[in-house]
């Protein structure tokens, strides 16, 4: 990673602890300088304490003594003392990065991040490094100080003598290996990441109790976890073995730097025992050279614990340039009513990683104040389409154009404004259920009159009324609320989908699929007729259920990723193609069943 990105997010890092604690950060950021001479000030004043020995004055021997003192206080009470409010500073800029990183990961208007392994790769990466970021200012900074230490040290020893400046040499090999065998950690840790999220997501089977009643059925458990663990065992074994890689590069460093400590003081005392240097000189260089390895060692750990943060500095600012790549343009979102509507011409879209493109050439128009029902085959690329018209997804090529404003170039909140949306995989809320309806308003909190409109408007109104605490009974087992049947869950999605009514696009993917067919059709239904009342709004309706769309009032056919067939029932069935038949059998199917008589009609 380049350094100018790493300083891009060191000030900001620097300027959350700052507005965190201004005092801490001020005293830690003394105690950082302090640190760095207290070193060279403790050797310094071992040679006065010796030096002064057999003069006469004392004068000398208790300033020596005094700034001793002083500089062994700093490095030890200061030293303990700086490293837990550094600790402290760290855990609160911990807090904030990680509420960053789900801002950034959520603000995302659209949502390949989180389909993508890669990406998701980095993000638990980054998820799990967002403490060592946390300090990497402070990191930086302690490792600053204690080079700057070590060069002042130096410039004591030269002082001695010039040769011993080489000491500084020997520094160079731990500091060398250290960054060789973090680069084999990170490798391999960067490597494992999908080996964690798969382990992770195999213990979230375990807690959950949709996903367990499968596992159970299934007898899947036992090995499912099985085979996650063999590939976690994997990689912490490539992990374990580059740690001790990283060690053993580490371990030869410093053996380099002793051999070169000792040469050093054969030389020394050499000098001394010839007169050329003092004891207070050999009391120096040991001082000094003990201290330096310490504070080489200090350096290096610093170092490694940098790098480690770099790993998620990296990820980090990869997120940042994403999520500000896919922010919104800016340009509003045309008004609530649509005029032109929604367009699409020539519009490609593969997912990442897919071979095949889950759409293929659509050319579609969406007319305000008319229902669009899409239909196909499972896997036709329905769902798709819905997620790119809702900014989930941003097509290859082609466009998707809203009253003749390209929607990449919206600014992704007000046409999130203008739309609202119930798909097939929707979130059971574990809330009272007003507020498992509300949540669907932008500005909270949703007044009562919309909650009930909504709700009754999702056929949902009898059952809650039946509930304990009607609309403020308490949903889901975990905490200790009712739990609803599959399709009542389904229908307080659909009224948390129908609360907001002042929408553009209204996209209702499936949102009737733990419904009877007839049941499916009396809301969609009244869904036409809303929206023949709001001449403004278009609504898409998802199905794969030919026979409940047919009051549409255009109804769109897909088959791998491509429109086949275009038009109003009638025109469909006049044509007698794929629709045709498919309406045909599954109305039967059902007529025979007695579960929607309006089909007879229609198809006569
Ligand atoms: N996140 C994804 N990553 C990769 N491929 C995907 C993803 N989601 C869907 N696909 C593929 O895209 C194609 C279209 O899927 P889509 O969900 O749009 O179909 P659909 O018509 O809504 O099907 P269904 O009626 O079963 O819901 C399918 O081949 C599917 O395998």
């Amino acid at each position: 990673m380049k350094m100018t990105r790493k300083h891009q997010l060191l000030r900001p890092i620097a300027a959350m602890t700052w507005r965190t604690n201004r005092r801490a950060s001020l005293l830690v950021t003394a105690l950082v300088v302090l640190q760095a001479g207290a070193v060279a000030m403790n050797g310094l004043s071992q040679r006065w304490v010796i030096d002064s020995a057999g003069l006469d004055t004392m004068t000398g021997l208790l300033a020596a003594v005094v700034v001793g003192a002083l500089s062994h206080a700093v490095m030890a009470a200061g030293g303990r003392y700086q490293s837990n409010l550094q600790s402290d500073l760290a855990d609160r800029v911990d807090v904030q990065v990680n509420e960053d990183v789900l801002t950034m990961v959520a603000g995302v208007p659209t949502i390949d991040h989180l389909e993508r392994p890669d990406y998701l790769d980095r993000i638990s990466v980054l998820r799990h490094g967002t403490r060592s970021l946390a300090a990497a200012g402070w990191l930086l900074a302690d490792a600053g100080a204690a080079a700057a230490s070590i060069l002042l040290s130096l410039w004591l020893l030269i002082g001695v003598h010039p040769a011993l400046a080489l000491l500084a040499v020997f520094a160079i090999p731990p500091l060398w290996v250290a960054s060789r065998g973090e680069r084999m950690v990170r490798q391999a840790r960067d490597a494992g990441a999908q080996h964690e999220r798969r382990e992770e997501a195999v213990h979230d089977l375990f807690t959950d109790v949709a996903r367990n009643k499968e596992i159970r059925t299934s007898r899947a458990g036992r090995r499912l976890n099985d085979e996650a663990s063999a590939s976690w065992d994997a990689w912490n074994l490539r992990l374990t073995n580059a740690e001790l890689g990283s060690v053993l590069w580490q371990l030869g460093g410093w053996l380099v730097y002793s051999a070169g400590f000792g040469v050093t003081l054969v030389v020394v005392i050499a000098m001394a025992a010839d007169g050329r240097a003092s004891l207070g000189d050999l009391a120096l260089v040991l001082a000094l050279g003990m201290r330096m390895r310490w504070q080489v060692r200090f350096v290096v750990d610093n170092f490694l614990r940098l790098a480690e943060a770099g790993q998620a500095t990296r990820h980090f600012s990869w997120l940042t340039s994403y999520a500000a790549q896919r922010a919104g343009k800016g340009t509003v979102a045309p008004g609530r009513s649509l005029h032109d509507g929604i367009v699409l011409r020539d519009v490609h879209f593969t997912y990442p990683g897919a071979e095949a493109a889950a759409l293929n050439a659509i050319d579609l128009t969406l007319r305000p104040g008319r229902t669009v029902a899409l239909v196909g085959d499972n896997g036709a690329g329905k769902t798709t389409l819905a997620k790119l018209l809702t900014g989930m997804h941003a097509p290859d090529t082609g466009s998707v154009t809203v009253d003749g404003v390209h929607l990449d170039a919206l600014d992704v909140d007000s046409w999130r404004l203008r739309t609202s949306a119930t798909y097939q995989d929707f979130v059971k809320f574990e809330v009272p259920v007003s507020e498992a309806v509300g949540i669907g308003r932008l500005t909270p909190p949703a007044p009562p009159e919309e909650i009930a409109d909504a709700l009754d408007r999702a056929g949902a109104a009898r059952f809650v009324d039946r509930l304990p605490d009607g609309v403020d009974t308490q949903l889901g087992l975990l905490h200790e609320g009712v739990d609803l049947s599959h399709g009542q869950w389904q229908r307080v999605a659909l009224a948390r989908g129908l609360l907001r009514t002042d929408v553009s696009l209204l996209v209702l993917d499936e949102p009737t699929a733990a419904l009877d067919p007839q049941a499916e059709q009396d809301l969609y239904e009244r869904f036409t007729r809303e929206t023949r009342a709001n001449p403004g709004r278009v609504t898409l309706l998802v199905s794969h259920r030919f026979s409940t769309v047919h009051m549409a009032d255009e109804i769109v056919v897909m088959k791998n990723g491509r429109v086949t067939e275009h038009g109003s029932h009638a025109e469909l069935m006049a044509a007698r193609g794929h629709y045709c038949d498919l309406f045909t059998k599954q109305a039967m199917g059902y007529a025979d069943a007695g579960e929607v008589p309006e089909v007879g009609q229609a198809l006569s």
